[in-house]
């Protein structure tokens, strides 16, 4: 699948994973064209992240500004790795060009806008789609069949997850996407997306295809200046089975080692405990049926450690979305992409976190 992005740091996290070799690829990518807001920040990122990629994607072309890769002919997805705030803009000028494209989570700042893109992307006839990694992982779908199919934990009754991760927001630049406002700036979009996606993951087996919208009650905290929200908090109810899901998200608190426990689902006859250092990037689960005596009982571990981070499921499976024609992705197609904005608009409209284009509505 030929790939055209900018710089940046999830540009290079994706461009690693993909250009590592591996035995089972379902896909072969080529890094066919790099573009960046300069000539000389695309030629360092090619220069540093594509030094050793297999020859098909050692030599991409390389431009000075974004309409190079929409426009060059050669390449088939333009992966877009920019701050939230610009995912509308950019997503509208690849589709306009005539670009199938995977962007970034969180897909955009708001519903509506996603909408937006939608729209666009029907009236072209091109693929998009939210480029939500987690719900590509094989530990995922694995998990809900666990869950919901063999039902190991009997009848799942709620989900905790916690994502943590320290930003020093006070001394950050003006311009840094965790700081500025116009660029999105918040926890929930950054990593609240997580904990959200997996609480509807593990208490609706529904999704993405029939899911079912939770009632929320939310409830967010600012920085020191009040304007930028970094600290989340959820309660999801599902109706029709009483399921709940906490979610908590945190930019003001460090994550506590290299791995812990960063989702847990409960269930009649059991739980779940999802391990890896953030979850974004859970490396397995244990199964463990119900804790009645004093120690933990013993569990079934489900380890996914690979030496990727985890990008190549995403895009593997987005080049055989391409190849078979489809317009849209069936992990995460885009009602289920605005139905997740939908959610966060909520939670952000009770926590009282508004962007500054929305401040002007
Ligand atoms: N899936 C995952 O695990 C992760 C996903 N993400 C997502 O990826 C996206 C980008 O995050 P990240 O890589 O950390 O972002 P960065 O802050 O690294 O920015 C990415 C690129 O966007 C451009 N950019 C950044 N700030 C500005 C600005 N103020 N004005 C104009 N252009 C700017 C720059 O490219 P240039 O100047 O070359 O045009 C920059 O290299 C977000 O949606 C984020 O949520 C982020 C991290 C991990
Ligand atoms: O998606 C993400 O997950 C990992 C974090 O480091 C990053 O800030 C966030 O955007």
């Amino acid at each position: 699948m030929p790939v055209g992005h900018p710089t940046g740091m999830i540009s290079s996290w994706f461009v690693s994973d993909l250009v590592m070799p591996r035995d089972d690829a379902k896909a072969n990518h080529i890094i066919q064209a790099v573009a960046g807001s300069t000539i000389e920040k695309s030629r360092e990122f090619v220069a540093t992240y594509l030094k050793g990629a297999p020859s098909a994607s050692a030599q991409p072309a390389v431009y000075g500004s974004y309409d190079g890769v929409y426009n060059d002919p050669n390449v088939d997805c333009v992966y877009i790795g920019s701050p939230h705030a610009f995912h509308k803009r950019h997503c509208l000028a690849a589709i306009a060009a005539g670009k199938n494209v995977l962007c970034e989570k969180s897909f955009a700042l708001s519903a509506q806008e996603a909408r937006e893109v939608f729209a666009a992307a029907e009236a072209k006839g091109v693929y998009v789609a939210e480029a939500i990694w987690l719900r590509h992982r094989p530990l995922v779908a694995d998990l809900r069949r666990i869950l919901y199919e063999d039902k190991a934990i009997g009848d799942v009754f709620r989900t905790t997850a916690d994502f943590k991760m320290y930003m020093d927001i006070a001394n950050a630049p003006p311009t840094s996407r965790y700081k500025d406002l116009s660029l999105g700036a918040g926890s929930l979009l950054d990593i609240g997306v997580y904990v959200l996606n997996w609480a509807l993951l593990t208490l609706d087996p529904g999704v993405p295809d029939h899911p079912e919208t939770p009632v929320v009650k939310a409830v967010q905290s600012f920085d020191a200046s009040g304007t930028i929200e970094v600290t989340t908090s959820a309660v999801l109810r599902f109706a029709s089975s009483g399921r709940q899901g906490v979610i908590t998200c945190s930019t003001e608190q460090r994550q506590r080692g290299k791995s812990s426990v960063i989702v847990t689902v409960d269930g009649t006859d059991g739980f779940v405990e999802v391990e890896g250092s953030v979850p974004s990037h859970p490396q397995s689960f244990t199964v463990y049926p119900a804790w009645t005596g004093d120690e933990k009982p013993a569990g079934r571990k489900y380890d996914y450690a690979r030496p990727q981070q985890g990008f190549i499921y995403e895009a593997d499976n987005t080049a055989l979305d391409l190849a078979a024609g489809r317009k849209q992705s069936p992990i995460m197609p885009w009602a289920e992409t605005v139905r997740v904005l939908e959610i966060m608009d909520d939670i952000r409209q009770q926590g009282g976190s508004t962007y500054p284009h929305e401040k002007k509505a």
